[in-house]
Protein backbone atom coordinates (compact mmCIF):
# COMPACT_ATOMS: atom_id res chain seq x y z
CA UNK A 1 0.00 0.00 0.00
CA UNK A 2 1.40 3.64 -0.61
CA UNK A 3 1.22 4.33 3.28
CA UNK A 4 4.74 2.21 2.97
CA UNK A 5 6.27 5.77 1.90
CA UNK A 6 8.65 7.46 4.62
CA UNK A 7 10.91 10.53 4.43
CA UNK A 8 10.69 13.22 1.93
CA UNK A 9 9.32 14.19 -1.54
CA UNK A 10 11.02 17.79 -2.49
CA UNK A 11 8.70 19.31 -5.29
CA UNK A 12 10.04 22.29 -6.98
CA UNK A 13 9.38 24.69 -9.65
CA UNK A 14 7.95 27.46 -11.34
CA UNK A 15 4.57 29.18 -10.87
CA UNK A 16 1.63 27.61 -12.78
CA UNK A 17 3.34 24.10 -13.40
CA UNK A 18 0.86 22.25 -11.18
CA UNK A 19 3.01 22.13 -8.31
CA UNK A 20 0.65 22.98 -5.09
CA UNK A 21 -2.50 20.22 -6.85
CA UNK A 22 0.43 17.73 -8.05
CA UNK A 23 2.11 18.24 -3.92
CA UNK A 24 -1.97 17.49 -1.75
CA UNK A 25 -2.89 14.96 -4.21
CA UNK A 26 0.23 12.81 -3.48
CA UNK A 27 0.82 13.68 0.27
CA UNK A 28 -3.30 12.46 -0.01
CA UNK A 29 -1.91 8.99 -2.04
CA UNK A 30 1.17 8.90 0.15
CA UNK A 31 -0.68 8.90 3.43
CA UNK A 32 2.05 12.07 3.97
CA UNK A 33 2.06 15.51 5.79
CA UNK A 34 2.13 18.42 2.99
CA UNK A 35 3.93 21.68 3.16
CA UNK A 36 3.41 24.43 0.49
CA UNK A 37 6.19 26.97 1.43
CA UNK A 38 4.89 29.43 -1.64
CA UNK A 39 1.99 30.01 1.23
CA UNK A 40 4.55 30.74 4.14
CA UNK A 41 6.42 33.64 1.57
CA UNK A 42 2.87 34.52 0.73
CA UNK A 43 1.55 35.12 4.10
CA UNK A 44 5.37 36.97 5.21
CA UNK A 45 4.57 39.21 2.56
CA UNK A 46 1.09 39.93 4.32
CA UNK A 47 3.03 41.05 7.26
CA UNK A 48 5.16 43.56 5.44
CA UNK A 49 2.29 45.17 2.90
CA UNK A 50 0.42 45.53 6.63
CA UNK A 51 3.42 46.95 8.34
CA UNK A 52 2.95 49.94 5.73
CA UNK A 53 6.86 48.67 4.05
CA UNK A 54 8.24 48.88 0.82
CA UNK A 55 8.70 45.19 -0.18
CA UNK A 56 12.18 46.42 -2.00
CA UNK A 57 13.49 48.13 1.43
CA UNK A 58 15.16 44.61 2.13
CA UNK A 59 16.06 45.83 5.95
CA UNK A 60 12.54 47.25 6.63
CA UNK A 61 11.35 43.87 5.00
CA UNK A 62 13.60 41.36 7.36
CA UNK A 63 12.01 43.68 10.34
CA UNK A 64 8.40 43.05 9.71
CA UNK A 65 8.83 39.38 8.98
CA UNK A 66 10.50 39.28 12.56
CA UNK A 67 8.14 41.13 14.48
CA UNK A 68 5.13 38.44 12.84
CA UNK A 69 4.30 35.07 13.64
CA UNK A 70 3.77 33.00 10.23
CA UNK A 71 1.87 29.99 10.64
CA UNK A 72 1.02 27.42 8.17
CA UNK A 73 -0.48 23.90 8.27
CA UNK A 74 0.57 20.49 7.32
CA UNK A 75 -2.79 18.32 6.72
CA UNK A 76 -2.66 17.83 2.86
CA UNK A 77 -6.70 18.31 3.02
CA UNK A 78 -6.86 21.46 4.55
CA UNK A 79 -5.63 24.78 4.25
CA UNK A 80 -4.27 26.64 7.27
CA UNK A 81 -2.71 29.80 6.62
CA UNK A 82 -2.08 32.35 9.47
CA UNK A 83 -0.47 35.96 10.68
CA UNK A 84 -0.15 36.68 14.13
CA UNK A 85 -3.35 34.16 14.25
CA UNK A 86 -5.53 36.11 11.59
CA UNK A 87 -6.50 33.50 8.30
CA UNK A 88 -4.99 34.49 5.29
CA UNK A 89 -5.98 31.72 3.24
CA UNK A 90 -7.42 33.96 0.66
CA UNK A 91 -5.71 37.26 1.47
CA UNK A 92 -2.27 35.44 -0.16
CA UNK A 93 -3.60 34.61 -3.34
CA UNK A 94 -4.51 38.24 -4.11
CA UNK A 95 -2.86 40.07 -6.63
CA UNK A 96 -1.59 42.61 -4.02
CA UNK A 97 0.51 39.88 -2.78
CA UNK A 98 1.37 38.20 -5.98
CA UNK A 99 2.93 41.58 -6.83
CA UNK A 100 5.17 41.60 -4.18
CA UNK A 101 6.08 38.11 -2.92
CA UNK A 102 9.02 37.72 -5.34
CA UNK A 103 10.44 40.93 -3.82
CA UNK A 104 9.88 39.48 -0.01
CA UNK A 105 10.96 35.94 -0.90
CA UNK A 106 14.59 37.34 -1.88
CA UNK A 107 15.62 38.83 1.02
CA UNK A 108 17.84 36.39 3.09
CA UNK A 109 16.90 37.16 6.52
CA UNK A 110 13.17 36.46 5.76
CA UNK A 111 14.55 32.97 4.13
CA UNK A 112 16.39 31.54 6.72
CA UNK A 113 13.57 32.64 9.06
CA UNK A 114 11.34 30.67 7.11
CA UNK A 115 13.61 28.01 6.13
CA UNK A 116 14.31 27.00 10.13
CA UNK A 117 10.54 27.05 10.27
CA UNK A 118 10.26 24.67 7.14
CA UNK A 119 12.73 22.37 8.43
CA UNK A 120 10.50 21.81 11.87
CA UNK A 121 7.37 21.38 10.28
CA UNK A 122 9.34 18.36 8.10
CA UNK A 123 11.30 17.17 11.18
CA UNK A 124 7.88 16.59 12.61
CA UNK A 125 6.58 14.22 10.07
CA UNK A 126 7.67 10.64 9.31
CA UNK A 127 5.99 11.81 5.01
CA UNK A 128 6.04 15.03 4.02
CA UNK A 129 5.48 16.32 0.58
CA UNK A 130 7.30 19.96 0.57
CA UNK A 131 6.90 22.62 -2.75
CA UNK A 132 8.28 25.00 -3.36
CA UNK A 133 11.82 27.19 -5.00
CA UNK A 134 14.48 26.09 -3.37
CA UNK A 135 13.09 22.60 -1.18
CA UNK A 136 16.14 19.99 -3.09
CA UNK A 137 18.45 22.78 -3.75
CA UNK A 138 18.45 23.95 0.08
CA UNK A 139 15.41 23.51 2.56
CA UNK A 140 16.23 19.64 2.41
CA UNK A 141 19.43 18.67 0.38
CA UNK A 142 18.58 14.97 1.17
CA UNK A 143 15.19 14.79 0.89
CA UNK A 144 14.43 11.15 -0.52
CA UNK A 145 12.88 12.33 -3.48
CA UNK A 146 13.48 15.45 -5.35
CA UNK A 147 11.14 16.40 -8.30
CA UNK A 148 11.16 19.60 -10.28
CA UNK A 149 8.34 20.07 -12.63
CA UNK A 150 8.08 22.17 -15.74
CA UNK A 151 5.40 22.89 -18.53
CA UNK A 152 5.68 25.41 -21.43
CA UNK A 153 4.86 29.08 -20.48
CA UNK A 154 1.31 29.33 -22.37
CA UNK A 155 0.17 26.12 -21.09
CA UNK A 156 1.31 27.49 -17.45
CA UNK A 157 -0.11 30.72 -18.56
CA UNK A 158 -3.50 29.19 -19.54
CA UNK A 159 -3.86 27.24 -16.61
CA UNK A 160 -3.41 30.23 -13.90
CA UNK A 161 -5.73 31.87 -16.24
CA UNK A 162 -8.53 29.43 -16.09
CA UNK A 163 -7.61 29.17 -12.20
CA UNK A 164 -8.30 32.69 -11.60
CA UNK A 165 -11.31 32.88 -13.65
CA UNK A 166 -9.40 35.44 -16.41
CA UNK A 167 -10.92 35.41 -20.34
CA UNK A 168 -10.16 38.19 -22.34
CA UNK A 169 -6.44 37.83 -24.21
CA UNK A 170 -5.08 41.11 -22.36
CA UNK A 171 -6.03 39.72 -18.78
CA UNK A 172 -4.25 36.48 -20.07
CA UNK A 173 -1.26 38.48 -21.86
CA UNK A 174 -1.00 40.34 -18.20
CA UNK A 175 -0.91 37.26 -16.32
CA UNK A 176 1.63 35.94 -18.80
CA UNK A 177 3.72 38.80 -18.86
CA UNK A 178 3.84 38.53 -14.75
CA UNK A 179 4.84 35.11 -14.60
CA UNK A 180 8.03 35.96 -16.83
CA UNK A 181 8.93 38.78 -14.45
CA UNK A 182 8.76 36.16 -11.21
CA UNK A 183 10.48 32.88 -13.53
CA UNK A 184 13.48 35.94 -13.67
CA UNK A 185 13.12 37.40 -10.35
CA UNK A 186 13.11 33.90 -8.66
CA UNK A 187 15.59 32.47 -11.38
CA UNK A 188 18.00 35.66 -10.91
CA UNK A 189 18.06 36.49 -6.96
CA UNK A 190 21.31 36.15 -5.44
CA UNK A 191 20.08 33.97 -2.36
CA UNK A 192 18.44 30.39 -3.40
CA UNK A 193 17.03 30.67 -6.92
CA UNK A 194 15.08 28.87 -8.64
CA UNK A 195 17.03 25.71 -10.33
CA UNK A 196 16.88 21.87 -10.16
CA UNK A 197 18.93 20.06 -8.27
CA UNK A 198 21.45 17.91 -9.55
CA UNK A 199 19.78 14.99 -8.43
CA UNK A 200 15.91 16.06 -9.22
CA UNK A 201 13.83 13.81 -12.27
CA UNK A 202 12.82 16.32 -14.25
CA UNK A 203 8.60 15.82 -14.93
CA UNK A 204 7.04 17.98 -17.88
CA UNK A 205 3.89 18.80 -17.47
CA UNK A 206 2.81 20.06 -20.46
CA UNK A 207 0.90 16.76 -22.24
CA UNK A 208 -0.13 15.34 -18.83
CA UNK A 209 -3.11 16.10 -17.20
CA UNK A 210 -2.87 16.58 -13.19
CA UNK A 211 -3.80 12.72 -12.52
CA UNK A 212 -0.98 11.95 -14.89
CA UNK A 213 1.47 14.30 -13.31
CA UNK A 214 0.09 12.89 -9.71
CA UNK A 215 0.65 9.29 -10.66
CA UNK A 216 4.33 9.92 -12.07
CA UNK A 217 5.35 11.57 -8.51
CA UNK A 218 3.50 8.67 -6.68
CA UNK A 219 5.28 5.74 -8.74
CA UNK A 220 8.72 7.66 -7.85
CA UNK A 221 7.97 8.11 -4.25
CA UNK A 222 7.24 4.27 -3.89
CA UNK A 223 10.43 3.09 -5.84
CA UNK A 224 12.39 4.59 -2.88
CA UNK A 225 10.59 2.63 -0.56
CA UNK A 226 13.25 0.07 0.97
CA UNK A 227 15.99 1.58 -0.71
CA UNK A 228 18.60 3.00 1.45
CA UNK A 229 19.97 6.45 0.61
N1 LIG B 1 -1.01 18.75 -15.55
C1 LIG B 1 -1.94 19.71 -15.53
N2 LIG B 1 -2.68 19.97 -16.61
C2 LIG B 1 -3.61 20.95 -16.61
N3 LIG B 1 -3.88 21.74 -15.55
C3 LIG B 1 -3.18 21.53 -14.44
C4 LIG B 1 -2.17 20.51 -14.35
N4 LIG B 1 -1.63 20.54 -13.11
C5 LIG B 1 -2.27 21.54 -12.45
N5 LIG B 1 -3.21 22.12 -13.23
C6 LIG B 1 -4.08 23.26 -12.89
O1 LIG B 1 -3.28 24.44 -13.11
C7 LIG B 1 -3.54 25.44 -12.12
C8 LIG B 1 -2.24 25.85 -11.44
O2 LIG B 1 -1.77 24.76 -10.66
P1 LIG B 1 -1.06 24.96 -9.26
O3 LIG B 1 -1.03 23.62 -8.61
O4 LIG B 1 -1.64 26.10 -8.50
O5 LIG B 1 0.43 25.36 -9.76
P2 LIG B 1 1.68 25.96 -8.98
O6 LIG B 1 1.54 25.58 -7.53
O7 LIG B 1 2.88 25.32 -9.62
O8 LIG B 1 1.65 27.42 -9.21
C9 LIG B 1 -4.59 24.81 -11.19
O9 LIG B 1 -5.86 25.28 -11.55
C10 LIG B 1 -4.45 23.32 -11.43
O10 LIG B 1 -5.66 22.63 -11.18
N1 LIG C 1 10.45 27.76 -1.42
C1 LIG C 1 9.98 28.89 -1.97
C2 LIG C 1 8.60 29.01 -2.30
C3 LIG C 1 8.16 30.20 -2.86
N2 LIG C 1 9.05 31.21 -3.05
C4 LIG C 1 8.62 32.51 -3.57
C5 LIG C 1 8.73 32.65 -5.05
C6 LIG C 1 7.31 32.76 -5.57
O1 LIG C 1 7.21 33.77 -6.55
C7 LIG C 1 6.50 33.12 -4.34
C8 LIG C 1 5.13 32.47 -4.25
O2 LIG C 1 5.26 31.06 -4.35
P1 LIG C 1 3.99 30.16 -4.76
O3 LIG C 1 4.48 28.75 -4.82
O4 LIG C 1 2.84 30.46 -3.87
O5 LIG C 1 3.70 30.74 -6.17
P2 LIG C 1 2.76 30.18 -7.30
O6 LIG C 1 1.56 29.56 -6.63
O7 LIG C 1 3.58 29.14 -7.99
O8 LIG C 1 2.46 31.34 -8.13
O9 LIG C 1 7.27 32.72 -3.20
C9 LIG C 1 10.37 31.06 -2.75
O10 LIG C 1 11.16 31.99 -2.96
N3 LIG C 1 10.83 29.90 -2.20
Amino acid sequence: MSADFTGQVALDGPSGTGKSSVARAVAARLGAAYLDTGAMYRAATVAVLDAGVDPEDAEAVAAAVAAAAVEVGTAADTELVQVDGVDVAVRIRGPEVTRAVSAVSAVPAVRRRLVDQQRALVAAADAVVVEGRDIGTVVLPDATLKVYLTAAPEARAQRRAAQLGLTTPDEIAELAADLRRRDEYDSSRADSPLRPAEDAVVVDSTHLDREGVVDRVVELALSTVGVAR
